[in-house]
């Protein structure tokens, strides 16, 4: 009798794994999960456009390396189990547009982007679809376009934030703990997302506005002067929101105990900046000053810290006014 212990109720049993957005952390999971239960949703172009297969190598944790071989989706042959989306945040709803007409109604959908405001939009725009959220500390990135690098071992919880998958959560994490990687079941996905975003929140400006890895932020005088308000206006909207307390002061030691573990990474936030890519900063301290806003709260420091980043992000851009052909 064939074990079904791996596959998610609503599927069609094939163990297969469709994932949206074939960048790092796409491709760690591409990696991991069994060779042929992957399949990679590219970019929507013309139909008849033949899409490849996507080749790389894989570094994982402890430097062992193998290559990698992913199909791309293929939607008149195959049908997964489970769709994960691993886009930026803010290029998730449009994915999921091009995407989700393409997948039967009851297949669960898992969204993995940090912090917040675009799971909220995905499952208020399919409320009737089985959304999940996960948030993960697994470390992913890739040094050059054919190279990905498992960069540092965590653990992964995934939630239901719609109705309908409440009853699907169990067998999708099971499909993903074939994986070998720490999958837990996290009943409130909201308050485990909002504990992740106050720890984006704040490391994740600082290092793109310093340009620095993580533990440089903590003597920088920009983070000692501003990191206590940061703390104040993330325990207030929290409050609003009606989350469980938590004081300020706790929320910047534990801020600053990340910045210390994880001292030398480069955080996401200045990767996307050196590299000129748009951050996610709209769904950090920019999510923090849209709730704000809607209870009428004044973020001064979370409106200062996003407009910062993105000033940083256009300056990148800006023709120098004395380089070559500037008028
Ligand atoms: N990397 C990590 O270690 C972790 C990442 N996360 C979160 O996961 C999310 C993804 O991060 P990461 O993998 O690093 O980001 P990447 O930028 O490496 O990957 C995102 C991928 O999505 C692709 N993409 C964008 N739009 C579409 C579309 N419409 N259809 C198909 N593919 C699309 C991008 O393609 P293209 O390059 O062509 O734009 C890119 O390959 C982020 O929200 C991040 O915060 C969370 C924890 C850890
Ligand atoms: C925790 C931290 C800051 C680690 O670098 C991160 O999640 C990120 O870079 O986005």
């Amino acid at each position: 009798m064939a074990d079904t212990r791996h596959q998610v109720q609503s599927g069609n049993g094939n163990g297969l794994t469709a994932i949206l957005g074939a960048g790092s952390l796409g491709r760690l999971w591409a990696a991991l999960l069994p060779t042929g239960t992957t399949t990679f949703i590219l970019r929507q172009h013309a139909p008849e456009e033949h899409k490849p297969d996507v080749t790389y190598r894989f570094q994982g944790c402890h430097g062992s390396q193998f290559p990698v071989t992913v199909p791309s989706m293929d939607w008149t042959t195959r049908h997964p189990d489970v769709l994960i989306a691993t886009t930026k945040a803010g290029d998730t709803l449009s994915a999921l547009e091009a995407t989700l007409p393409n997948l039967k109604p009851t297949v669960p959908v898992v969204l993995f982007q940090n912090g917040m405001g675009s799971q909220q939009a995905v499952a208020e725009r399919w409320p009737n679809r089985p959304i999940m959220a996960a948030s993960t500390t697994e470390g992913a990135n890739r040094p050059d376009n054919s190279t990905t690098v498992h960069a540092g071992r965590g653990e992964t919880w995934i939630g239901a934030l719609t109705p309908s998958a409440s009853p699907l959560v169990t067998g999708v994490a099971n499909q993903l703990k074939a994986s070998g990687l720490v999958i837990h079941e996290e009943p409130n996905i909201l308050r485990r997302l909002w504990g992740k975003l106050i720890i984006n929140a704040g490391i994740n400006p600082y290092t793109a506005i310093l340009d620095c890895a993580n533990g440089d932020i903590l003597d920088a005088p920009l983070f000692r002067e501003t990191i206590g308000q940061l703390c104040l206006e993330l325990a207030e909207v929290m409050h609003l929101e009606g989350l469980p307390p938590r004081s300020p002061e706790d929320m910047q030691s534990q801020i600053e105990a990340v910045a210390r573990s994880t001292a030398k990474n480069t955080s996401s936030m200045c990767s996307d900046v050196r590299r000129g890519k748009p951050t996610e900063i709209d769904y950090i301290n920019g999510f923090i000053v849209s709730r704000a806003r809607a209870h009428n709260l004044p973020a001064p420091v979370n409106q200062m810290l996003t407009e910062r980043v993105k000033l940083r992000t256009t300056k990148l851009h800006e023709p120098l006014s004395d380089s070559p052909g500037a008028t």
